[in-house]
Parts: structure tokens; sequence; C-alpha cells
């Protein structure tokens, strides 16, 4: 998640003030936001596609061949542009499914507040584990996520996850939309105890999560 706690801008409306709790970001860089253009939603969708059609296709040795020219000749083209971290739009864009970010699930948030935040999106075929249910490691790459933005919602400062406890309850499908909902439960200290639960519309629980989120002290990578 971390990348949207870095975007500056605060849960619900407001922008965050200089002397804010989030101004405590242990030792992580404070990065200035990339704003995504017009068009780069698209090409992240695009490049999910691509992913989507990569574990769905069995193709013949001579488009395999075809597929590698082109892609090297389109990873050839984007080289140029490499930057650092913190430098490109990608994870900074809420406003985008998986906030722009190719690694991360493509979710939206449709609430994020103090007292916790819901998320909606779909798992990809790409994200694909067995007999077309999601693979256990990407329900738990979602749950971490949020967890961060879970602790941002929440006015906490930047926390890591010291133990994510995923109960698997129900096969999770692909490309059906579900609903993810979080918040922290209890604080002792620098520990923030979370929960969440990801569900189906109907409201059957999926998998749910406990975590541990301890906050950064000054100078913590
Ligand atoms: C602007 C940037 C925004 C970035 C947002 C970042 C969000 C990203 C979310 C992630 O980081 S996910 C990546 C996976 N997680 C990690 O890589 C974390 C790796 N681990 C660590 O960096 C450290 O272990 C950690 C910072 C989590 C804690 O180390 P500390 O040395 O600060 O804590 P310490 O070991 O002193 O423990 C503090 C308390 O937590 C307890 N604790 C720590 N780990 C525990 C554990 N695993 N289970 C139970 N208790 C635990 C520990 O017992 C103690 O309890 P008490 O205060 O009651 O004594």
């Amino acid at each position: 998640m971390s990348e949207s706690v870095q975007s500056g801008v605060r849960p619900g409306n407001g922008v965050r003030s200089g002397d804010d709790v989030h101004e405590h970001h242990g030792g992580f860089p404070v990065f200035t936001p990339v704003q995504a253009g017009p068009n780069y939603g698209e090409f992240v969708e695009s490049l999910r596609r691509l992913q989507d059609l990569a574990v769905s296709t069995h193709l013949p040795d001579d488009v395999v061949d075809d597929a590698i020219a082109r892609v090297n000749a389109l990873s050839d083209m984007l080289e140029p542009h490499r930057v650092s971290e913190g430098k490109s739009p990608a994870g900074f864009n809420r406003q985008l499914p998986g906030r722009g970010s190719l690694l991360l699930l493509p979710w939206l948030f449709e609430k994020v507040e103090v007292d916790g935040i819901r998320s909606r999106g779909v798992f990809r075929l790409f994200h694909r584990g067995g007999n077309s249910a999601a693979h256990g490691g990407t329900i738990g790459l979602l749950f971490d996520d949020m967890l961060g933005m879970i602790v941002y919602a929440s006015g906490h400062p930047i926390a890591r996850t010291a133990y994510l406890h995923v109960n698997y309850r129900q096969v999770t499908p692909l490309e059906t939309e579900l609903v993810l909902e979080g918040r922290v439960d209890r604080v002792e200290g620098r520990k923030l105890f979370c929960t969440a639960e990801l569900r189906d519309l109907d409201g059957t629980v999926l998998a749910d999560c406990e975590a541990l989120m301890i906050e950064l002290l000054p100078g913590q990578p």
C-alpha cells in the first residue's frame, strides 16, 4: 500500500497538514506524488490483459517467437524512461485500479476513513491458483496492501506488517466482483492490531485476516 500513503492526500477529502502525524515516516523517504497522465490507466490495464493472456493461451512456437520480438521491442521503447523509486506514477494514483501499479490487485477504494477502509475489485486470470480459484498468495498480497491503507486512514504513522494471519474460508473466484473491508481493532503502543474480511457480493466471507502492524521508529527502513 505504501505508495498511496506517500501521495500526500488525506483519507476522505482533505489534504494533510505539515504537522500531521503522517509526517512520521520512520526511515521512509518522503516522495512527491507523481500524477498519472490521462492514458496511464489504459497502459497498465493493457499490461494486465497481456498477463491474463500469457497464462491462459497455448501458443504455437512461431507466435511465441513473434511475441518475444514484440514484447522486447516494447521494453526497448520503455527502457530509456526508467526512474528510481518514487518517481513513477505506478502506485501513487488512487483513482486508478491498484493505484496504477501492475503488482497490486486492480482494486478501487470506496471508503478510506479513520474507522476503516472498503475496497472493491476482481482477481484476474493471472491471479489463478488452481481450479479457477485465486492463488492464496495473491489474497495475502491484497490484504497486506490494504493494511497499509488501513493504518494510514486511521491516522497512525507509517507501520510495517510484523505478521499477517490469513484464514481461507471459501474458494475465492476469479473475474468476480468482491469487497474487502478492514480496520484497526486495537492499539498497544506502536502495535496496531488490524482485521479485514474479503467477501463476495452476497456477503459470504471468502477470507479474513488478523495482522500486527508496528509503527516505524525514526530511521527504520
Ligand atoms: C511513506 C511510506 C509508506 C510505507 C508504508 C509501509 C507499509 C508497508 C507494509 C509492509 O511493510 S509489508 C512488508 C513486510 N513486512 C516487513 O518487511 C517488516 C519486516 N520487519 C521489520 O521491519 C521489523 O520486524 C518491525 C519494524 C515490524 C518491528 O521491528 P522493531 O524492532 O521496531 O520492533 P520490536 O521487535 O522491538 O517489536 C515491537 C513489539 O512488537 C512485537 N512484535 C514484533 N514482531 C512481532 C511478531 N511477528 N509477532 C508478535 N509480536 C511481534 C514485539 O514483541 C514488541 O512487543 P512489546 O512492545 O509488547 O514488547
